[in-house]
Order: structure tokens, then sequence, then C-alpha cells
């Protein structure tokens, strides 16, 4: 590892299991966070010493910048095609690997290069699973053309779901507007619980001026949650109809 501080010993537990997936010529999506840049440097160290062969695409142009420092090798998804294997962070996981994305606003390229790939793997600490989403804010983003309009029509969206009157804040980075590697805005959502996370993805992706959302529906493929002995339980998604169990002596 090359970072001077020690590193969250869940996260890298997560990081470790995941990076173990890995094999030689694989084309790979990187995520971005805490726990994503932890992975990153756990896969270059494995790269470098096994002499891999690999291909990153990164979800945020600080992940890419991390990843091309330790000496992986980073092209745009577009020059790759199709990825084997994406590994990312999440804020929230429910037992059927929904996922809530988006703490650092990379959520729009993050599920771009999620359905992109065969794979999705989540890594985490215990502190993000949960049993229902909505306790974190549901970052959606947005583009500045229309901002206050697109405001008043995810509100209006919110009613209609029995969200009436959940704070709808935009991110702001000090005394400025956050803004993504795409140029547009963020629109935070404090809605506690949802409900019905598809009908209100569907219902913010009816919105012309939302870009994305951070809802990952039936997208995540495995959950990988660390713990701070180096432990990991691994949460798979359930079949249809299947009660969703963690594997042996798994429970986060
Ligand atoms: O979705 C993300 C960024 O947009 C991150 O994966 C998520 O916020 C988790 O970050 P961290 O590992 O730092 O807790």
């Amino acid at each position: 590892m090359t970072t001077s501080s020690q590193p969250d010993p869940a996260k890298l537990a997560a990081s470790r299991a995941a990076v173990a997936l890995v094999q030689d010529g694989m084309k790979l999506g990187l995520g971005t966070g805490s726990t994503a840049s932890i992975m990153v440097e756990v896969l270059a160290e494995r790269a470098r010493t096994e002499g891999l062969s690999l291909r990153c695409a990164a979800t945020s142009k600080a992940t890419a910048e991390l990843a091309a420092r330790l000496g992986l090798r980073v092209e745009s998804l577009d020059d790759i095609g199709w990825l084997d294997l994406t590994i990312d962070g999440a804020d929230e996981v429910d037992p059927d690997l929904s996922l809530i994305k988006g703490g650092g606003g990379a959520h729009l390229r993050e599920k771009i290069v999620a359905r992109a790939s065969d794979r999705m793997v989540v890594i985490a600490d215990p502190g993000k699973v949960v049993d229902r989403l909505g306790a974190f804010h549901l970052p959606v983003e947005v583009v500045p053309f229309g901002f206050d309009a697109t405001r008043v029509l995810i509100q209006r969206a919110l009613d209609g779901l029995d969200l009436a009157d959940r704070p709808v804040l935009q991110r702001m980075r000090g005394d400025a507007p956050f803004v993504t590697d795409e140029g547009n805005f963020i629109l935070d959502l404090s809605l506690e619980v949802i409900p019905d996370a598809p009908a209100l993805a569907r219902a913010l992706s009816a919105i012309p001026g939302v870009v994305e959302h951070g809802l990952f529906l039936g997208i995540c493929d495995l959950a990988i949650i660390g713990r701070p002995d180096g432990s990991v339980a691994e949460l798979r998604r359930p079949e249809e109809g299947e009660v969703p169990v963690a594997d042996e002596d798994t429970a986060p």
C-alpha cells in the first residue's frame, strides 16, 4: 500500500477479497470513493507484483488519476468497450443488493460503467448494510439548465409517492454548487425511508432535467462486506422469489 495513513481495516478486507476475483487479462471498472481508492491501491500492488495485464476504466477523474499514478493502465470506457468486472463502493446496500450511490457525486459515471460490465461487485464496511434504503440522502444529478424547475418536478414526484415535504437540497462545495465530472449539479433527497424504490427510480428518470439518480437496482451481483477483524461477509443477489441470505458465517 502506498498510502501514508493506515487504511480502514474493514474497507481493506473487502478490497482484498474483491481484488482476489481479478484475473490476468481482465477489463475492469474502477469505482469512486474512499473504499474504492483502497481497492485501487490493493489492485495496483497485486498487478505490479504478479505482472497482471489489466485494462481499467475509471468512474471519476479522481479515480483515473489515482489509478494512473499507481501504474494501472487507464483507458476510456469507449476504448475498452465492455468490462469483465466493476468493483465500487456504495452508500447503502440492502438485502436485495439494491444500492444508494453517489455520496461522492460520481453515480452517473458509476452506473454507466457498472451497466457496461458483466459483473458488479460492491465493497463496503458493515455500516453500509441496511434493511431498507433511504437513511442516506439520495443523490440526483441534474443539468444546470432549468435547475429550479427540475427541483420543483422532483418535489412533485415525491408528493405522488408518499414522500411529500422531504428536503431536496442542492449539494454545495463550500460556498459554490458542487459540480460533477460531467458539469452538472447534484440534488440530495433526504427521504429517511424509500417505500418503493423502483417507483421512485421510474419517477425520477421520467423528469427531463434529471440526468441520473443514485438508486442502483438490479445492477450489483455481489456485495463484499469487510469487518474490522479482517474477515468478510458475502451477500449475493437473490433469485426472483428467493429469500436473501448471507453466505456461511457471513452476517455483516
Ligand atoms: O457512490 C460513491 C461515489 O459517488 C461511493 O462509492 C460511495 O459514496 C461510497 O464512498 P465511500 O467508500 O467513501 O464511503
